[in-house]
């Protein structure tokens, strides 16, 4: 298919298109080549509405400039087409990219509401309201590294908290109730859109998911309340907050503030450019204070100052730059641990704050790394086999309580699997599969054995009151 000429630029190939636009991939002609999103709109084909829609993305994408917003770098017009040139998401959309992977990992859920929290957090301090937030709204940026930003403004409008619109507005599978039922609604719309987001990433599909418009409409009226898919565990911060988000009446809804400070999201301590600074300040702070012998204050400082580096190594795609960190946060930590070991007896003050220890020593520990590769084709390779294929998919909830933090219940998981999986091993005459599962029990048992010794290390604190059920009934030996 041949490609359309816009002036001063080359077009590369033809993205996609939505409701009224063609979306382009090009670059400038004798610029610096760096590649841009230019969205086409033929002025023929507008509705009035669909015009004023326009001027209102323009005109918000102009002045709101975010690391989480898609930038507006031009727009210009000819005889027959409107163009916005943006910033281009080499990483498609999040709704492709939930499809590739059938669902998320709590973990990187929380990595993109974080991302998307921080833009709304933007928006909410300029009066605007999204209105059409899905994920096909919500691009991608995989370099420098995976990075959510809000796109699509075509909806947009400016609302201050609780002041009411009545226009219908949206896509219906993500839309709140109140737009479709009561025809009257605020900005907090956008927060069930967030819940129903969240609940794709966390499910592979939206809650309400129907085969035609009439079917998801009864669905609405019904304000069938949603129900979370059954057999799937999520923690109870993240169950908190979808079902805060997911309230049919907009009154119950979890308002702008409670979300943004919700502990799920813990926008605290996200991994932003602004938080490494605060890291950087609190981590020579601690060290100052540890060379004037306050060992007491230098270990709260370097606690805090943990608190914001963990986010960061885990979030840190290069592999040189994020073992470098590693290896900078581990002697904060061995301090940490020197300095409260001194101290320990005095100590009473029994807040959360003494948590960041083990929490950061856990994602640091997990050097040894699960090969989602060989997993993926030892499932393949289990259907067969009763049992192998639930003992895997258990193996992999470990891991990412893991990634979490969440060492209790990644350590009863590594337990259920490894009980299931280690008689399947005795089993398993020699070849292929018989290599990979070997691979994969070990690595567990590994990692099992590791989230042990640390939950062992909670006992420095001076609470010292943590229940834990230990893997001994599995240190067999592997043949
Ligand atoms: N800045 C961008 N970088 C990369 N891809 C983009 C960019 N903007 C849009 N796209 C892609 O282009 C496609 C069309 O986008 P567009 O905003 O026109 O429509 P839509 O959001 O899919 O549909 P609708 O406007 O009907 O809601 C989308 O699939 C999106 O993934």
């Amino acid at each position: 298919m041949s490609l359309p000429t816009i002036k001063d630029y080359s077009l590369l190939e033809k993205i996609g298109s939505g409701s009224y636009a063609t979306v382009y991939k090009a670059f400038k002609k004798g610029g610096s080549k760096d590649v841009v999103a230019i969205k086409s709109m033929d002025k023929s084909t507008l509705s009035k509405s669909a015009i004023e829609n326009i001027i209102t993305e323009i005109r918000l994408l102009k002045i709101l400039k975010h690391e989480h917003i898609v930038e507006m770098k031009d727009f210009f017009w000819d005889d027959r087409y409107i163009y916005i040139v943006m910033e281009y998401c080499d990483g498609g959309d999040l709704s492709k990219f939930i499809k590739r992977k059938h669902r998320l990992p709590e973990n990187i859920c929380r990595k993109f509401l974080q991302q998307l929290a921080l833009a709304l957090k933007f928006l909410r301090s300029h009066n605007v309201c999204h209105m059409d937030l899905k994920p096909q709204n919500l691009l991608l940026m995989n370099t420098p590294k995976l990075t959510l930003k809000v796109g699509d403004f075509g909806f947009a409008q400016y609302l201050a908290n609780y002041e009411h619109k009545f226009a219908m507005r949206g896509s219906p599978l993500y839309m709140a109730p109140e737009i479709l039922l009561d025809h009257k609604y605020d900005a907090r719309v956008d927060l069930w859109s967030v819940g129903i987001i969240m609940y794709e990433c966390l499910f592979g599909k939206a809650p309400y998911s129907s085969s035609s418009f009439q079917e998801l409409a009864e669905k609405i009226k019904d304000r069938r309340p949603i129900e979370l898919p059954k057999n799937s565990y999520i923690t109870p911060e993240c169950k908190d907050l979808i079902t805060s988000l997911l309230k049919h009446n907009p009154s119950e809804r979890i308002t702008f503030d409670e979300f943004f400070a919700h502990e799920f999201l813990d926008l605290v301590h996200a991994p932003t450019k602004d938080n490494y600074d605060k890291a950087v300040v609190l981590v020579h702070k601690a060290v100052q204070l540890d060379r004037e012998k306050n060992q007491k204050e230098a270990f709260h400082h370097y606690c805090d100052a943990l608190r914001y580096f963990i986010p960061l190594v885990t979030n840190e795609t290069d592999p040189q730059r994020k073992e470098a960190l590693r290896l900078r946060v581990n002697d904060y930590i061995k301090r940490a641990e020197e300095l409260k070991s001194v101290y320990a007896d005095d100590y009473v003050d029994n807040t959360d704050k003494t948590k960041t220890v083990p929490e950061v020593q856990g994602a640091l520990a997990k050097k040894e790394s699960f090969d989602r590769n060989s997993y993926r084709k030892l499932c393949s390779l289990s259907k067969s086999t009763a049992g192998m294929c639930d003992a895997l998919e258990i193996g992999e909830i470990a891991e990412q309580y893991l990634s979490e933090g969440n060492y209790e219940v990644a350590l009863e998981k590594f337990k259920s699997c490894l009980e299931m999986l280690v008689p399947l091993l005795a089993k398993e005459p020699p070849g292929h599969r018989r290599d990979l599962l070997h691979k994969q029990v070990q690595l567990w048992m590994k990692e099992g054995e590791s989230t042990k010794a640390l939950l062992g290390t909670k006992n420095l604190e001076p609470t010292g009151t943590q229940t834990t059920s230990y893997l001994t009934d599995h240190q067999c030996t592997l043949q």
